[in-house]
């Protein structure tokens, strides 16, 4: 996902901007106080008056403008918000900022319940947020009035001229070209890649929990999973491990330079720039990527992974859309997808394994139906028919990312006035926010919402299937999520593989329970779990 998370990540707010802010502190110690230094010995500064000439009115001017303005940014912000939910008054200048700080689900869902649409103001930048779904599906559906707003690091990060900056027509058509990289005949090459990878590191993490009695954070190791799966349906043969291995490693510091608001320049030791580096890391790799991938494909090879089938794509007679791609710009595609990609799929990842642990009855259901499916023979490889034949574990994730949607909001920017509601017009060049999080929580339509209900899914008249407008995990509109089945169909490969390879035990603390937002959302403990070899008794 590509917004702010956040993102798009999208790209939601995960504004830790303490560290910047530590850098760029005062170092000025407090002077300490020295009890024999007697009161009246400290001096008072004289308040300038008229009669102190020049000097003192500079300070009437320039404290008369000060105040006009801060009084201005009031009346700004409260003809903006009209009637909206939300503060009065904003703070001076900073706004909501340190709420943005760090962020928590409790707040965000205390802004959400405060209306349908809600007004805050962050750094005078005016935010309106849609909690209904109503209005959240309006804002991603009205591409003449609202358009995707990245966080600003991120123009910085996938460079500016990359695809997903662009809007309207130029999107449209740009996208088309893309869709064929996600086709169901698409989709069955990418499906033994990820079997494979995901098999190996299956393999890897026993090993490891054989080595520790203690139960171990997942967090690190299934982003690991997903990236080193990203990059090999991505360029197959075409990267190697050793290659796959650094761009992971690196790829935290791009999780991490994901703020609403960042230090302006990407100067050497901030995030952006650690940010910017492990970005042209990436980029060289998959670059060399590209241009083998070409090689392969003229040299009358079959495609093996994304790039082989775009490149075959594009030396199609019968292709109508645009042919010539440079490397550079096929990196680019596919820096955003996993720039998209790594923070929503891990957060869907992660959940999937803590739902699955915290729920043994569901688990046993999924393994029932895997028992069925393959009749014995655990290592015949999946194939999309077998993945269309897991009915309950297809419903398991898609509960499981309703309940816990990694992606819950992706800003949006006004680009004219937008008549939002018949009586609310949010000004141009707002932030408008979506919230995914009410829709997908709406009682009338999820009886028990938070309740982890896979059921709620099987049986085709009952009310989720009959409000698939509410499910809007992977967003809606022109910028719906363009891999919303390749997501949905790893999450359930990965799940299924895990239940016939591991037994796994949650080790449950107090923050399992806690949400933690990082551009996506984990569990504050990143889900500590015991693996051990399946015992088929189980
Ligand atoms: C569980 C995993 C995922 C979730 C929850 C997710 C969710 C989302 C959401 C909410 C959006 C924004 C939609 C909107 O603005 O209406 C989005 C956009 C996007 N996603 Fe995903 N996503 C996931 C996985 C992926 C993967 C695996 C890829 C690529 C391989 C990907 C590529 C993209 C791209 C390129 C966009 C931007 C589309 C555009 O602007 O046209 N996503 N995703």
């Amino acid at each position: 996902m590509i917004k702010q998370s956040q993102g798009r990540n999208s790209l939601e707010f995960v504004p830790t901007m303490s560290a910047n802010l530590k850098d760029a502190s005062f170092a000025a110690s407090m002077p300490s106080s020295t009890p024999s230094a007697p009161l009246y010995n400290l001096t008072v500064p004289a308040l300038p008056t008229f009669a102190g000439g020049k000097s003192a009115t500079w300070f009437w001017t320039t404290t008369t403008i000060i105040f006009s303005l801060l009084a201005l940014e009031q009346i700004v912000y409260r003809y903006k918000k009209r009637h909206l939910p939300g503060d009065k008054w904003t703070i001076p200048l900073i706004g909501k900022f340190a709420d943005s700080m760090s962020p928590t689900m409790e707040g965000y869902k205390k802004q959400w319940d405060s209306g349908a649409l809600s007004a805050i103001s962050v750094f005078n930048i005016f935010i309106v947020m849609a909690s209904s779904n109503e209005f959240s599906r309006k804002i991603l559906n009205s591409p003449s009035y609202t358009e995707p707003c990245l966080v600003h690091s991120a123009k910085q990060i996938l460079r500016p001229e990359n695809w997903v900056f662009l809007n309207g027509k130029e999107h449209l058509s740009y996208r088309r070209g893309l869709n064929s990289l996600f086709t169901r005949r698409a989709l069955g090459i990418y499906l033994p890649i990820q079997e494979s990878v995901t098999r190996k590191h299956f393999a890897t993490w026993l090993a490891d929990s054989a080595k520790t009695p203690r139960a171990q954070p997942i967090m690190m190791t299934a982003r690991h999973l997903n990236m080193d799966a990203s990059l090999h349906v991505f360029c197959g043969k075409h990267i190697s491990d050793e290659a796959a291995l650094e761009i992971s490693d690196k790829y935290w510091a791009i999780t991490q330079s994901l703020e609403l608001v960042n230090f302006p320049l990407a100067l050497p030791g901030t995030k952006v720039y650690k940010a910017i580096q492990a970005r042209k890391a990436a980029m060289r790799w998959l670059e060399l990527a590209a241009k083998r991938s070409k090689e392969s494909m003229a040299s009358g090879a079959e495609p093996e992974c994304m790039l082989d089938e775009w490149v075959q794509i594009l030396n199609d007679p019968s292709y109508k859309g645009r042919r010539e791609f440079s490397d550079l710009e096929m990196a680019m595609v596919l820096f955003s997808f996993l720039f998209a990609s790594q923070d929503a799929m891990s957060s869907g990842l992660i959940y999937g394994f803590q739902h699955m642990a915290d729920n043994p009855d569901m688990l046993a259901k999924i393994r029932a139906e895997q028992a069925t499916l393959r009749q014995g023979n655990y290592d015949k490889p999946l194939s999309l028919e077998m993945i269309d034949q897991m009915p309950y574990l297809n419903a398991f994730v898609k509960e499981s990312m309703r309940v816990k949607p990694p992606v819950t909001m992706v800003p949006y920017k006004t680009t004219r006035a937008f008549p939002i509601s018949d009586d609310y017009t949010v000004p141009v060049n707002s932030m408008v926010i979506p919230s995914f999080y009410n829709s997908l929580h709406d009682p009338s339509v999820f009886a028990e919402p938070d309740k982890l209900d896979p059921e709620r899914w099987l049986d085709p008249e009952g009310s989720a299937n009959k409000n698939p407008k509410n499910y809007i995990v992977f967003g809606s509109g022109p910028h719906r999520c363009i891999a919303l089945e390749y997501a949905h169909m790893n999450i359930v490969l990965v799940l299924a593989t895990a239940a016939i390879m591991l037994d796994m035990e949650h080790e449950i603390t107090p923050e399992s329970n806690e949400v933690e937002i990082i551009a996506t959302l984990f569990p504050k403990d990143g889900c500590r779990l015991k693996f051990s070899p399946r015992n088929p008794d189980h």
